[in-house]
């Protein structure tokens, strides 16, 4: 199979664009950075790639609310071509950032005759938050998740708290499979509110996928959990027993998952 080709699209104040192709090529993609400017002068591009990833950072310095700026680039100029490209059975994957531009393009599907479904806005707390989160997956259709259980994964956020409009947005959310990730405490129990919610999301909820399952966003950065060596207790765990130092991190199941989608 020729690997697959994913595009990793920047944009200024994008920071996570090097980890992320890193991320896929080590799940066996060919990945290549693209800035935003070079897909809106020739959205043909996306013809030549199986996957589109919007990574993490602070793109166009979160202006006017985090993502906006470049899911409005988006929306405005490359609605119908992505639209498309999911429809033609490819990937997109929004981390973080990317999680936040893909929730106001419209790709991910959340919206209704009322209005959007959910949002991404300030942690309850309203600080930034940079530490590691426990996770429970419920992948149903979503191809990046599948197989996967649980996650430990590190947050490094702002507005990061996903907020369901009212109890009946919820209620087609759950209902579609779409909150595949929750927050939960460490040994995989309901998360009761902070620190295990980091944010104040709306059910736990930490990713959504959309309704073909083949694009997914999610608040934690898998891409920086890709080696066993990265948790930040390692040695200890080690120590404890049953944990292979030369193991993988949690997030690479995600990127290899893509990978094998197209084996
Ligand atoms: N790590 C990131 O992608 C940060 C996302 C965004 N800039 C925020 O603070 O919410």
């Amino acid at each position: 199979m020729p690997a697959p080709r994913v595009l990793v699209l920047r944009a200024p104040g994008t920071n996570c664009d090097e980890e992320t192709a890193e991320a896929f090529r080590l799940a066996g993609a060919a990945a290549e950075r693209l800035h935003v400017n070079r897909l809106l002068e020739n959205p043909a591009l996306l013809d030549g790639f199986q996957a589109l990833c919007v990574p993490g950072g602070f793109s166009y310095g979160d202006d006017i609310s985090a993502g906006r700026v470049l899911g409005n680039q988006i929306r405005l100029a490359l609605s119908e071509p992505l639209r498309k490209f999911r429809d033609d059975g490819k990937l997109v994957l929004g981390v973080c950032n990317g999680f936040q531009v893909l929730v106001k393009t419209g790709l991910l599907d959340i919206e209704d005759s009322a209005g959007p479904l959910a949002t991404l806005t300030w942690n309850d707390h309203g600080r930034y938050e940079a530490r590691w989160v426990h996770l429970n997956a419920t992948p149903g259709e979503c191809v990046f998740l599948r197989g996967v259980e649980r996650l430990e994964l590190p947050i490094a956020h702002a507005e990061g708290k996903i907020a369901v409009r009212d109890d009946a947005a919820l209620d087609a959310l759950t209902s579609q499979g779409r909150v595949v990730l929750r927050y939960s405490v460490a040994d995989g129990g309901e998360a009761k509110g902070f620190p295990a919610n980091p944010n104040g999301a709306t059910a736990n909820a930490a990713g959504l996928t959309d309704s073909t399952g083949r694009v997914l966003g999610l608040m934690p950065h898998p891409e920086r959990y890709l080696f066993a060596t990265q948790h930040p207790q390692w040695t200890r765990k080690k120590a404890a027993g049953g944990y292979d130092p030369q193991g993988d991190g949690d997030g690479l199941a995600l990127f290899r998952n893509a990978v094998s989608y197209f084996g």
